[in-house]
């Protein structure tokens, strides 16, 4: 099966169906958030995230984003309380983004849309890999942070400085001693709900932890995000922009909120 798919007017979000008909399932993600309609839910645990920056291994540009690996071959980087049981480890982080400041989140807030969405993967230590736990209902945890524009965000800016290496789809180089935890914004608060993969194949996985506060970055930064090829070396080139799925129907589920 040689799944294309992409984010194009051929490929993209309204073709994905065609080769993964989950895309029209009952738990799909992103969705919009509406805050009057998320329940209060006294019974949520702080989410705690605990990194060990000697985990980060590479980034690499896989075409249809770029993301930094980490190294799950025990405890060392987790996710544990919020809404989850268990103990998940961080596998990989990764972001989505638009063509300019008035969109690229796949999440939404009543209908708003930031210009950038980072994704903080983990996966269910009670299955034995990342490949497992994807095909489970409860295999998944991903922590999503939203960007808006403000001042340059200085955290940001080493994962920037590695992207001459990584421009076209399928480069990757080392990465090394990077904390993702000073990407998180100061308020751990969050939303959370059960959904999937917001990419093929879109595997109905993930308990989706979308934080409340934002972290910021600058137009200039902005403009670096999209100085990034989804074509590979020699291809021609095409900036990767607009590379998030828009908001899935809720079909029923409910949205809690860890705040009041
Ligand atoms: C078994 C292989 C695995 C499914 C394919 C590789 C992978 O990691 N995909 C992935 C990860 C995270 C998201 S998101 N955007 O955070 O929902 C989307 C797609
Ligand atoms: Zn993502």
């Amino acid at each position: 099966m040689s799944h294309s798919w992409g984010y194009g007017a051929h490929d993209g979000p309204e073709k994905w169906a065609e080769d993964f008909p989950i895309a029209n399932g009952p738990r799909q993600s992103p969705i919009d958030i509406v805050p009057t309609h998320a329940q209060h839910d006294p019974s949520l645990k702080l989410i705690k995230l605990k990194y060990d920056p000697a985990t980060a291994k590479g980034i690499l540009n896989n075409g249809h984003s770029f993301q930094v690996d980490f190294a799950d071959d025990d405890d060392s980087s987790t996710l544990t309380g919020g809404p989850i049981t268990g103990t998940y480890r961080l596998r990989q982080f990764h972001f989505h983004w638009g063509d300019s400041d008035d969109r690229g989140s796949e999440h939404t807030i009543a209908g708003t849309k930031f210009p950038c969405e980072l994704h903080l993967v983990h996966w269910n230590t009670k299955y034995p890999n990342f490949g497992e736990a994807a095909s489970k209902p409860d295999g998944l945890g991903v922590v999503g942070v939203f960007l808006k524009i403000g001042s340059a965000n200085p955290r940001l800016q080493k994962v920037l400085d590695a992207f001459d290496d990584i421009k076209s789809k399928g480069k990757q180089t080392t990465f090394s001693n990077f904390d993702p935890k000073t990407l998180l914004p100061a308020s751990l608060e969050y939303w959370t709900y059960d959904g999937s993969l917001t990419t093929p194949p879109l595997l109905e996985s993930v308990t989706w932890i979308v934080l409340k506060e934002p972290i910021s970055v600058s137009p200039a930064q902005m403009a670096t995000f999209r100085s990034l090829l989804f074509t590979a070396e020699g291809e021609t080139p095409c900036c990767m922009v607009d590379n998030y799925r828009p908001p899935q129907p809720l079909k029923g589920r409910k949205v809690r909120a860890s705040f009041k």
